[in-house]
């Protein structure tokens, strides 16, 4: 069972001439974990902002969830990188109006919400301001509003970006987790090639806007001249995709 397929989307932006992203296509499985990759500017966060629906791709679709739980609003998560909390709510209090939008009931928000902010260590900051905490402590704040109502499909765009070693560990502790226990496929983009490799099943690598490569990343590694480094497969890929692409040329 997929828990997000993409199929064919291509996005232009206003007044571009070229498509942001081009006939894209790819799958995430329940219970799989997939890295969305490309260096910047290759269109990962147009892909992910249009399988969540904030921007309607001009063709093709994202399908997201399956059985009764398909295309809804309560099989998707989706925290972006510029994710906003407002910052005069506590973090429970936050927590609580996004678990309401789902009609979670009390308990079953009280019991998510402890289990989680004693895996993020932000169980002393319950009763905080927003305005108050780290950009770390935010980032892992807003990922416990994007999964509280447990999504089939979890979009994440650069979840760990400035983590600590400690955070890392946590969030990929709690992603492993998430995958697995709930059976949720989870997509995620990310520059920190470590927490990739790690983490992920599977790897699309997207360069000028279209898929390159989809696989495993040590597959990615063989077929980028045996690199040893997903750093290095990325690059090497990148320069072979690079005629006729012109993924800069706008
Ligand atoms: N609002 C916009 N208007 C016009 N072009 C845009 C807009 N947002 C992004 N783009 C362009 O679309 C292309 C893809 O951008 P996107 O943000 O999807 O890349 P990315 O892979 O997420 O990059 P990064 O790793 O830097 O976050 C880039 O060429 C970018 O300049």
């Amino acid at each position: 069972m997929n828990a997000i397929r993409v199929n064919q989307m291509t996005y232009r932006y206003k007044g571009e001439e070229r498509p942001a992203v081009e006939q894209i296509s790819f799958h995430v499985g329940s219970g799989e974990i997939v890295g969305l990759l490309g260096h910047n500017g290759a269109g990962k966060t147009t892909v992910l902002k249009c399988i969540a629906g904030l921007m309607r791709p001009e063709e093709g679709e994202a399908e997201i969830g399956s059985g009764a739980g398909k295309g809804t609003s309560a099989s998707l998560g989706f925290v972006p990188s510029d994710f906003y909390l407002y910052p005069l709510l506590t973090v429970e209090e936050i927590i609580r109006f996004t678990a309401s939008l789902h009609q979670l009931n009390d308990r079953e928000l009280t019991e998510r919400m402890n289990a989680m902010l004693a895996a993020f260590q932000l169980e002393d900051k319950r009763h905080e301001f927003i305005k108050t905490l780290s950009h770390g402590m935010k980032q892992k704040v807003a990922l416990i509003t994007g999964v509280i109502h447990h999504p089939q499909a979890l979009i994440l765009d650069e979840p760990m970006t400035g983590y600590d070693a400690v955070s890392t560990r946590e969030t990929k502790n709690f992603l492993i987790r998430y995958a697995k226990e709930r059976g949720a496929g989870i997509l995620l983009s990310s520059h920190r090639m470590d927490v990739v490799e790690d983490i992920c099943h599977r790897v699309v690598l997207i360069h000028g806007g279209k898929t390159v490569f989809d696989g495993t990343a040590s597959d990615l590694k063989k077929g980028a001249g045996d690199s040893n480094t997903l750093e290095e497969a990325l690059l090497r890929m990148s320069e072979e995709s690079e005629p006729g692409e012109s993924g800069d040329a706008k």
